[in-house]
């Protein structure tokens, strides 16, 4: 006869626990299943991907009802379990169900922290923890405007996103200076905040919560120092609590979970506790990768399947925040006996650091590029030794063309180690699928292990393994969508675009039934782009759809100023633009004047008010060191001056930079002229390089110099200017017809391959047509510094200086 087992908690890590248990002894159990909510099992982590619009409710559901019923599993839901006789072995509900065991696990997960501050029970305060929450959230979206977050940890910073994607003005209370201070350092928590605040989330720092204010429903917030914030909804995320009331109050030993040994016992017999719940060596787990650790002890225990036990778990974070990649694992804080390695790259705006004791890895903060972290937190957990490779885990492997492979890594890593986290997905249960499942994409990899389906941090090693498996050639490539908000690919929405001559996002978004009809933040600058490029004259640039530094026409700088970078053609400058330059930092108390990377004149510190009186003194172009375009093209002196000089590289450079400035690309772009092989201005580290060579010169394409640094590949060999002037044009309507929004050239040509590129230039022909598009899209565009003098004036929101004209 079988025995009875029963679980409380119909959440992530109980149900974990039971799916595990079923593949060991699939006939030792009958199961019973208690649960306070009305759901079959679901996916916690998503409800963010749900209130961002990125996923719907069912598609969180992990088991549904039938897997339930498949499985011989009697599910009663919307029951709490009230009380839990330990001598009788008996569990009660609050509405008088009664279930007797032999085993039980209590998998209660945690209640979320409310502050306990006066009015804090007005209607409109509220936590972010289950489905009911983030359908409270969706609802107060379309009725109200503001949204007060407390709390600026991951949970506060992933409901804030979903709250702006619903198009509310959200602020994000924090107590402390920094964000996401659990996870991240200074550095890294300051370009967070940045990206942040460019896509629209206000910060209220350092704020301690008073008291909420307002009669049944909240109208504000109000802080200890007596400051207020308007408010119509406000969201706890301020920590958890683990959830022990039913375990304390049935005579179970808890201390701040209820404390479990190795093999998730309690101190009360065939009692086992497993998840946010559960206290192991005085831990209490907030993510979901311990909780599926455990849940695989605990399984085998049950299933009388001898094992060491749970050790306790290393874990890793990922904020979940579209257009910002942030992971942290491991103790990345530095202390004695620690050394770090670090770069910042504020142009990228890539931040990276690991942290090493004695020789092996123990902690590591990513920003900007998260593309290691899968990797970086395998090694945490292996505890390997890195003596001597430090640099080259952070840089990329010297002397090469790119870092380490990750197929390398892939193949040494055992059968046994976690690929995906948060799923618990091992590289044997990957391997297996793709062997006997045939999977041959991520998405394949997803459906039948569910890895890569939740942070989405772990695709890079999923598709790694794939390449490792099949061969590059045996891999199918995922049809990526544009964002959540549609399951159409670029190619797709681009190909109605054109065949529908759709001319506006809200069109696309209409007759392309989006799911969230106002699109989310990667939707609508990708959209604006497509259609821009496809519709040059139709299209009207939708400002609000682009980040903040584009609609201001400068870098927003960390102290909330502006940078200001007039363009500099060929990085060739005169005493007159000088002076220009030198009278506006002295009159405006500039407070940094810099040489930028690309040759030339940076005024940082500018206040937003005086961006416009900026521009008009200079009386010079923008440099658009802030767009997705053209940035700069870079020039060594060339024959002019250089005595191994073949060509006249400035010229090259200027002509090349008037041609290709102002034009909206998918992603920057970076180019450079060299006037001789030795390449002082670095040509082939650019999107598009020139090398000059005897009788010619050389087209260089798809580099990078960034932290993901790849060498340009050569592109054709030509004799005359004329020829590159040809092929430049083509081959950036070429990039800009056919990357995906946000693609650099360098990923682009990885994807596609260089030769696809030659074969799209092969034919003069082509190159023409190609070229006569570019131009027609150019001659449209005009310099937006000048554009906005011109409106400020047309407003008369200020004086304009009558010695200047514009
Ligand atoms: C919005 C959000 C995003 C998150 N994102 C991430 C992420 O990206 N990565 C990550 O690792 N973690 C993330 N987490 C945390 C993760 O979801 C939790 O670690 C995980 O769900 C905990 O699993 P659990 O089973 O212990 O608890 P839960 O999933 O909370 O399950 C407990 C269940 O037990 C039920 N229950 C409680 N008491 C009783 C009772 N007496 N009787 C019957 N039923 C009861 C509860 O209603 C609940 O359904 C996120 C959490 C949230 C809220
Ligand atoms: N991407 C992810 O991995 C992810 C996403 C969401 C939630 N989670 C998990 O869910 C759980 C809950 O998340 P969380 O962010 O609420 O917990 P948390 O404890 O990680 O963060 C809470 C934050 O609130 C701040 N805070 C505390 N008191 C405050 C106050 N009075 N005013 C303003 N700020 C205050 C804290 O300084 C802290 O940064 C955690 O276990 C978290 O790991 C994880
Ligand atoms: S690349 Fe050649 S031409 Fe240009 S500065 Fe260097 S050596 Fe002189
Ligand atoms: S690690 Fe989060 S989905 Fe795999």
């Amino acid at each position: 006869m079988k025995k009875k087992l029963v679980l409380i908690g119909n959440g992530m890590a109980g149900v974990n626990a039971i799916e595990q248990l079923l593949k060991l002894a699939p006939d030792k159990y009958e199961i019973t299943v208690f649960g306070s909510e009305p759901h079959p099992n679901y996916n916690r982590i998503l409800l963010s991907s749900v209130l961002a619009g990125d996923a719907t409710i069912q598609d969180i559901v992990i088991n549904d009802m039938d897997w339930y019923t498949d499985n011989g599993i009697t599910l009663h839901t919307s029951q709490t379990v009230t009380h839990i006789d330990t001598e009788m072995k008996i569990v009660s509900t609050d509405k008088g169900l009664t279930a007797s065991y032999d085993d039980l696990i209590i998998a209660t997960g945690s209640l979320p922290f409310m502050l306990p501050l006066p009015g804090a029970d007005k209607e409109g305060v509220i936590a972010f923890r289950d489905i009911q929450d983030c359908e409270s959230m969706i609802n107060a979206a379309k009725q109200y405007k503001h949204a007060v977050v407390i709390g600026g940890g991951l949970l506060g910073l992933e409901a804030a996103r979903g709250l702006l994607n619903l198009n509310m003005e959200v602020s994000v209370v924090h107590i402390f200076k920094h964000l996401m201070e659990r996870q991240l350092d200074e550095t890294a928590s300051d370009m967070l905040r940045s990206e942040l605040e460019s896509q629209g989330m206000k910060f209220l720092l350092e704020q301690n919560t008073d008291s909420i204010l307002g009669d049944e429903r909240v109208t504000g917030v109000r802080f200890k120092d007596g400051s207020e914030v308007k408010a119509d909804l406000v969201v706890m995320a301020v920590g958890i609590r683990p959830n022990v009331a039913l375990a304390k109050e049935s005579g179970i030993e808890i201390n701040r979970g209820i404390v479990v040994n190795d093999y998730l016992e309690t101190d009360t017999p065939h009692v086992y506790a497993v998840g946010e719940c559960a206290e192991h060596s005085g831990v209490v787990y907030g993510l979901v990768a311990p909780l599926f650790d455990q849940g695989a002890e605990l399984a085998k225990r049950l299933a009388g399947i001898p094992s060491s036990g749970y050790k306790g778990s290393v874990v890793s974070t990922k904020l979940k925040v579209s257009g910002v990649n942030v992971f942290s694992a491991g103790q990345f804080v530095d202390s004695e006996g620690t050394r770090s390695f670090r770069i910042q790259d504020d142009f990228d705006r890539v931040y990276k650091k690991i942290v090493v004791q004695d020789g092996k890895l123990i902690g590591a903060v990513l920003f900007g590029d998260t593309s290691d972290g899968s990797k970086l937190f395998s090694m945490i957990r292996a505890g390997q030794d890195i003596s001597g490779q430090e640099k080259e885990l952070v840089l990329g492997a010297q002397g090469s063309s790119k870092p380490k492979s990750g197929i390398d890594f892939v193949a040494a890593m055992s059968n046994d180690e976690i690929v995906c986290g948060c799923n618990g997905v091992s590289k044997g249960t990957i391997l297996s699928a793709i062997e006997e499942k045939g999977c041959t994409s991520v998405n394949d990899v997803k459906y039948c292990t569910k890895a890569t389906g939740s942070c989405g941090g772990c695709k890079p090693l999923v598709a790694d393994l794939l390449t490792y498996a099949l061969g590059a050639e045996g891999v199918t490539a995922i049809k990526e969508g544009v964002c959540g908000c549609t399951t159409l690919g670029r190619e797709e929405v681009v190909e109605a675009i054109r065949t529908m001559r759709l001319t506006s996002s809200r069109e696309v978004m209409n007759v392309l039934e989006w799911k969230n009809p106002e699109g989310c933040s990667k939707c609508r600058p990708a959209l604006n782009y497509y259609l821009g490029m496809i519709w040059p004259e139709e299209h009207t640039d939708e400002k609000e759809s682009r980040f903040v530094n584009e609609r201001n026409h400068g870098n927003i700088q960390k102290d909330g100023t502006y940078s200001v970078i007039p363009r500099i053609h060929g990085g060739v400058t005169t005493a007159e633009d000088l002076k220009k330059i030198a009278d506006v930092a002295v009159k405006y108390d500039v407070e940094t004047v810099k040489i930028t990377g690309a040759q030339r004149i940076g005024l940082y510190g500018i206040k937003k008010e005086d961006l416009p009186k900026v521009w008009e003194e200079l009386d010079m172009t923008s440099g658009f060191a802030y767009g997705k375009s053209l940035r700069a093209v870079k020039t060594c002196v060339g024959s002019t001056w250089c005595r191994f000089g073949t060509q006249d590289s400035m010229s090259m450079g200027i002509e090349l930079e008037k041609r290709l400035e102002r034009i909206s690309t998918p992603a920057k772009t970076k180019v450079a002229v060299s006037g001789c092989p030795r390449n002082c201005a670095e040509a082939t580290i650019k999107d598009l390089g020139v090398v000059a060579i005897d009788g010619g010169w050389e087209i260089y394409v798809g580099g990078n110099g960034g932290t993901d640094i790849r060498p340009a590949e050569l592109l054709v060999k030509l004799k005359t200017e004329d020829e590159v002037i040809e092929w430049t044009l083509a081959y950036f309507q070429l990039y800009r017809e056919n990357a995906n929004y946000n693609e650099r050239t360098s990923k682009w040509i990885e994807r596609v391959g260089i030769e696809s590129i030659k074969k799209g230039l092969a034919s003069q022909e082509e190159r023409k047509a190609l070229q006569q598009r570019y131009e027609f899209s150019a001659g449209l565009t005009q310099d937006p510094w000048k554009e906005i003098i011109e409106q400020e004036r047309l407003n008369k929101n200020y004086e304009p200086l009558q010695s200047l004209k514009v």
